[in-house]
């Protein structure tokens, strides 16, 4: 595997700040957060599949040449959920690790799409999602909420079906905030998908697009102007273009900014070229997240100390982050409140030692 799962240029001190650090996420993917367990137990209940159960030769697996490859071998362990019970254990495990460093709310990027055309029923598929938000709620304490995603490339029937399973009254599920479009964006252009999501909006949902992740800044700007984007997926390239900045910070459009996914999609060539200090020079808001962890060869924490050494932070600069990210998040007022409050509190007694 190329990546490192604990930054090893992160001082000792910040990492164990960073592990206990109070977290909100904002973009993850409910198949791409499926750990090297989950996977295994997975591809075992589905033999025939040609995903590698050994964790050796997973990380081999996961090591992708390019963004197409990397939807490959994604597409290859979508094709491991074929049951609403492995859908439910999926998602009960990746509350279970967002639990384990500290994610008190995440919202998760599910795409029901790739479910239901696989041949699960949606009815039974809304039910085990909610079912495992639950019981993670009460078990771990975290509290997750879904963003359900058109993928792009699968075309406008695609658009379709994620828009219904999101609006009809009768199967929208309750934890469900937002309305996403992910996958390749190369000859995906965002505009056509403008009616789904004035669907998606008037049904009372956030709009929060990839754009700009392997495309310029003029798939950002599609996303703001054609889809209504909140927050954007990635933004990459708006660090290409003085306007879009300065547009993004001025009407505080945060950027989910994920570094490890884009050096292992090869989006970016290295860590050091990322452009997350352009982004906060230039004022707009920035949110960390770890967008597939498991098969980039990292986690949220990890994220928080690549961030921290890219941008110079101490404490109180990461406990802002973590805050920015509860405040660009759908939580709801008192909720978020209550997390920054934590956050606070956790810093001034860390910084107090
Ligand atoms: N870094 C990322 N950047 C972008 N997206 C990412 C990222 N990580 C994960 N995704 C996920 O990948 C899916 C892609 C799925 C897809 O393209 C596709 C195409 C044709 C058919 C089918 C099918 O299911 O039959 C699926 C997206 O919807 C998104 O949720
Ligand atoms: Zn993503």
């Amino acid at each position: 595997m190329t990546q490192h799962l604990v930054d090893p240029h992160a001082p000792r001190d910040l990492r164990a700040f960073i592990a206990d650090l109070p977290k909100a996420e904002l973009h993850v993917h409910h198949v791409g957060s499926a750990s090297p367990r989950i996977v295994s137990e997975l591809a075992a209940r589905h033999p025939d599949s040609k995903v590698p159960t050994d964790p050796e030769a997973l990380a081999d697996y996961f090591t992708f040449t390019d963004f197409a490859h990397f939807i490959d071998v994604y597409l290859s362990v979508v094709d491991l959920i074929r049951t609403p019970e492995d859908v439910r254990l999926l998602t009960y495990e990746v509350a279970r690790d967002l639990a384990r460093q500290q994610v008190r709310y995440a919202e998760l990027t599910i795409t029901p799409f790739s479910s239901t055309r696989r041949g699960i029923d949606e009815r039974a598929f809304m039910d085990a999602i909610e079912d495992a938000r639950k019981a993670a709620e009460a078990e771990f304490g975290t509290v997750l909420r879904w963003c359900f995603d058109i993928p792009g490339e699968a075309g406008l029937q695609a658009a379709e079906e994620t828009a219904r399973l999101a609006t009809d009254d009768r199967l929208r599920p309750e934890g469900l905030v937002s309305f996403g479009l992910g996958g390749p964006e190369v000859g995906v252009e965002r505009p056509q998908f403008k009616p789904y999501f004035d669907r998606a909006i008037a049904a009372g949902l956030h709009s929060v697009p990839h754009a700009g992740e392997t495309t310029g800044p003029q798939t950002v700007w599609d996303a703001l102007t054609h889809l209504r984007a909140e927050r954007i997926g990635h933004g990459t390239s708006s660090a290409q273009d003085p306007k879009l900045l300065a547009h993004l910070a001025e009407h505080r459009i945060a950027l989910e900014v994920c570094p490890t996914s884009n050096i292992a999609t090869r989006a970016v060539r290295t860590l050091d070229e990322h452009p997350i200090k352009e982004f906060v020079r230039a004022g707009v808001v920035v949110t960390i997240n770890s967008d597939d962890p498991p098969m980039f060869g990292t986690d949220l924490d990890n994220e928080y100390a690549v961030a921290a050494r890219l941008l110079g932070l101490d404490e109180r600069g990461l406990a802002e982050l973590a805050k920015n990210a509860v405040e660009a998040s759908f939580l709801d007022a008192a909720g978020k409140a209550r997390i920054a409050g934590e956050i606070d509190t956790y810093t001034a007694q860390w910084l107090s030692r």
